[in-house]
């Protein structure tokens, strides 16, 4: 952006914030940056990245800019070139959204470091904020803020919840542990997100029951009804060992006084991060990171806490497929091992050629991470067929990515998601890129590999993560390829384009 673009933006910005009556801090929470930075974007001394262009186009309601900054609907990707150089993976979605939801449970200020900017992440923000509590995007002194200062209210005003960011995300049904003793009655809006066919929310509401919360299904809202706290100590099992039931069980147990015992707990990577902020809350939990939990609870939370979220194994997984699949030599830097250890075993099985350097620690203090190369191989198919479990076990949203990787594989490959009923059927959306995958029944396919990849122009399907998977491939088929509508692939990422084109892939976005 030119600096005349800049100045005008700046002037437009200025004009718009007094006509509104903004501060510049209500403005920079609307753009969902600092107030410095606004200030120095309303004097044309910011750069500004497309992103935030088309956000302050959707306050402003007008374009600013005609050429060279379009809004990021769509992706071009030239494929085919090797890719090198090192990434680092980003904090996690599924703990960003948990972590979100849990700091309700606080009274004092919480700091989530390095919070993924997601799409996601925006709706939970869009959700808290609209209830009354403050969110704000602290300055960073290398770019775009990644810092989220968070502080409630007294008391929530429910009723002002922003129901369409709501009903665009599956994680708002994480806020009836943390809203427990809020108010005795409620709405919330029935949790959307991604396709992926019928996704129960029974679990959270057995777990949540044994708090006496009693939740009536009514018109696209869930009418909450809350008894006053009580000091009792309680002991259940939860029916699947779900992630988001976990938490919400967790949540709802940490602002308790008494004990609660939770047995079939997910240990999985987000339910360790949540357990670590609560701890750090003054909440005693025992058995982090097993299937049975001991939560001694506080009904009063009042910490100013600063908390760093750990590294995504899914991302982690993302990006080693993305050096998989263009058999290049790339370095995933922050990969948190514990969660990633039977994809690295799975993939060595099918002579994947890989490097794993020595463990460090997270900036949370507990997650062990390290950095794993991928070097170029000759893969062959799996022996057996790969499917998903939950942790220890491979990740059921990594699962997606063997496909990809199978079809670089000489053999057939079955891949078995037993957990989602739709996931499986968008992966024959790689056939359109010149893969062989057959559908055997909504949760299991062949893969038959080597793939020659072809370029095409593919729309998003409803799914994080086989859209994901469509882009990895896009990278390999030589030419260019279209990938339409990437609002899914926001959700869940950020910057995955930039990232890739760091290590050498060239995707640039456009619009129609
Ligand atoms: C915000 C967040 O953290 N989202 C993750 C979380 O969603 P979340 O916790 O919401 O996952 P769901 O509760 O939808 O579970 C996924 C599916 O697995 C089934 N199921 C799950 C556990 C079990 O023991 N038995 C069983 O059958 C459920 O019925 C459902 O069909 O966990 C999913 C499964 O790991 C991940 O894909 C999501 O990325
Ligand atoms: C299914 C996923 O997440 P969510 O629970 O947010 O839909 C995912 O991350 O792939």
């Amino acid at each position: 952006m030119s600096q005349q673009t800049a100045e005008t933006v700046g002037v437009l910005l200025r004009q718009v914030r007094s006509h509104r009556g903004w501060t510049q801090g209500q403005l920079a929470s609307e753009l969902g940056t600092s107030q410095s930075a606004v200030a120095r974007m309303e004097q044309g001394k910011q750069n500004l990245s497309l992103k935030m262009i088309q956000r302050i186009e959707d306050i402003l309601g007008q374009r600013i800019v005609s050429i060279g900054a379009p809004k990021m609907t769509h992706l071009r990707v030239e494929g085919g070139h090797r890719l090198s150089g090192a990434v680092d993976v980003n904090t996690s979605k599924n703990a960003g959204v948990a972590l979100l939801c849990a700091s309700l449970i606080n009274r004092g200020t919480t700091t989530l470091r390095r919070l993924a900017r997601i799409e996601e992440v925006n709706r939970i923000v869009e959700v808290l904020t609209s209830i009354g509590v403050e969110c704000t995007w602290l300055d960073a002194a290398d770019g775009e803020p990644r810092d989220l200062q968070i502080r409630r209210p007294a008391v929530l005003d429910l009723d002002a919840m922003d129901v369409e960011a709501a009903r665009r995300t599956r994680s708002v049904i994480m806020l009836l542990g943390p809203l427990l003793d809020e108010r005795s009655e409620y709405r919330l809006p029935y949790a959307g997100g991604c396709d992926l066919g019928t996704r129960t929310v029974e679990p959270h509401m057995q777990a949540l029951r044994e708090f006496g919360l009693a939740v009536e299904a009514t018109a696209g809202f869930y009418t909450v009804r809350a008894p006053e706290a009580d000091g009792a100590d309680r002991s259940f099992v939860l029916t699947e060992r779900g992630d988001t039931v976990t938490e919400n069980a967790i949540m709802a147990a940490a602002h308790r006084e008494g004990v609660t015992v939770i047995r079939n707990a997910s240990p999985n990577y987000m339910v360790q991060d949540l357990c670590f902020y609560l701890q750090g809350l003054g909440v005693q939990i025992d058995g982090v990171g097993t299937t049975t939990l001991r939560i001694l609870g506080t009904s009063r939370v009042d910490v100013d806490i600063d908390y760093w979220p750990s590294e995504d194994p899914i991302e982690a997984m993302s990006l080693i497929t993305a050096g998989i699949v263009t058999n290049s030599e790339v370095t995933v830097r922050r990969v948190p091992i514990e969660f990633m250890e039977i994809e690295l075993a799975t993939l060595a099985t099918m002579g994947q050629k890989l490097e794993v350097s020595g463990e460090y620690t997270a900036r949370n203090g507990r997650t062990r991470l390290v950095d794993v190369t991928v070097l170029p191989s000759e893969l062959h198919a799996a022996a057996d067929k790969i499917h998903p479990m939950p942790f220890p076990g491979l990740n059921i949203d990594n699962l997606p990515f063997f496909a990809v990787i199978a079809a670089n594989a000489t053999g057939q490959t079955m891949i078995h998601d037993w957990v989602y009923e739709n996931r499986a059927i968008y992966l024959t959306e790689l056939n359109k890129l010149g893969a062989n995958v057959q559908l055997l029944d909504p949760h299991r396919i062949y893969v038959n590999g080597p793939t020659k990849w072809r370029a095409a122009e593919i729309g998003c399907p409803p799914a994080l993560r086989p859209a994901a998977c469509i882009l990895l491939a896009m990278l390999a088929a030589r030419g260019t390829s279209e990938l339409r509508n990437i609002y899914v692939i926001e959700r869940g990422y950020q910057d995955l384009a930039e990232r890739l084109n760091s290590i050498g892939a060239k995707i640039e976005y456009f619009q129609d």
